[in-house]
């Protein structure tokens, strides 16, 4: 791997290929003239402050233009992705698609699948990767900095982990988000007006985000904090709790993995 690799994203135009391109650009981890992008019209929105990325409808002649070749479609336009990579790094962002089924396909072994997040759009994703075959020293370091470009990201042991963490973190804010229409439901049937609820919850769940981000701030120790002040927060907690808040999270999580890998085996027939 080096610096001058081309970079070639199939459904570089989508919500995530998108996002991962302009933040490979504006990292300047890829020059503009060595990124390549496909879409189905040819044409990809986004790239207007980089006229140099070259758009292909032909997902074959972007395949042979690349070194590397991410996939960024959706897990059931997979099917339709005739490409040819073999030897190449190929680095795939779909959901339920196992890593052997893209290597079978593409011709190569050397397979990446990563889960980042929606919030790769403001470089706050976080994305774990495995490798399908024990990766170089480089070929890590290439893998861990593409992404690092988003976010932050980790490699993990196990194909197995994807999906499990397709719920835990490549849902991004979809999980906060239901939260937060919970307390913005009883908001406004407490008789708040409809904007102040809104306006309210974004904003602590804006300020909670920032809090918690913070390298120096423990998540059980600000629960632990809460409950030692003992006051209306620790009152919230505990009713929380004892209605089963905990169960109704893990059952969320354990459907997004019962999907993910349910999609993996249907595909591996
Ligand atoms: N959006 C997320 O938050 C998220 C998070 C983690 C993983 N993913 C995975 O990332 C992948 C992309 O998701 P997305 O949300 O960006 O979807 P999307 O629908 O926004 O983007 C997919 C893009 O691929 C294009 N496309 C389809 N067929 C194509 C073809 N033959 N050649 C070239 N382009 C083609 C579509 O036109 C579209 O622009 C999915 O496999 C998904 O599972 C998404
Ligand atoms: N978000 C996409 C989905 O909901 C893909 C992984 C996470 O399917």
């Amino acid at each position: 791997m080096s610096g001058t690799d081309v970079i070639g994203i199939i459904g570089g135009g989508g919500w995530l290929g998108r996002a991962l391109g302009r933040a490979m650009l504006r990292q300047t981890f890829v020059d503009p003239r060595a990124l390549v992008v496909s879409s189905r019209s040819g044409h990809c929105s986004g790239y207007e402050e980089w006229p140099q990325v070259r758009m292909f409808r032909d997902n074959r002649a972007l395949a042979a233009q690349a070194d590397v070749v991410v996939l960024s479609v959706r897990p059931e336009d997979f099917d339709a992705i005739d490409i040819q990579a073999p030897g190449k790094l190929v680095i795939s962002l779909m959901a339920g698609v196992p890593a052997n089924l893209i290597s079978q396909r593409t011709k190569s072994r050397r397979v990446v699948r990563a889960m980042p997040n929606a919030a790769a759009e403001i470089g706050r994703s976080y994305t774990p990767w495995f490798s399908l075959v024990e990766a170089s020293a480089k070929e890590r370091t290439f893998v861990q900095s593409m992404f690092e470009t988003c976010g932050q990201a980790d490699e993990v042991p196990q194909e197995s982990d994807i999906d499990y963490m397709t719920g835990l973190t490549g849902s991004g804010p979809a999980l906060p988000a239901l939260v937060s229409q919970a307390m913005i439901n009883h908001a406004i049937a407490r008789g708040l007006a409809p904007s102040v609820a809104r306006r309210a919850v974004k904003s602590v769940v804006a300020g909670a985000s920032q809090l918690l981000a913070a390298d120096d701030v423990d998540i059980p120790s600000v629960i632990d904090t809460f409950l030692a002040y003992d006051g209306t927060t620790a009152a919230a907690l505990a009713a929380m709790q004892r209605s089963g808040l905990e169960p109704a999270i893990h059952a969320g999580l354990e459907a997004a993995e019962a999907r993910a890998m349910s999609m993996s085996a249907e595909r591996n027939g």
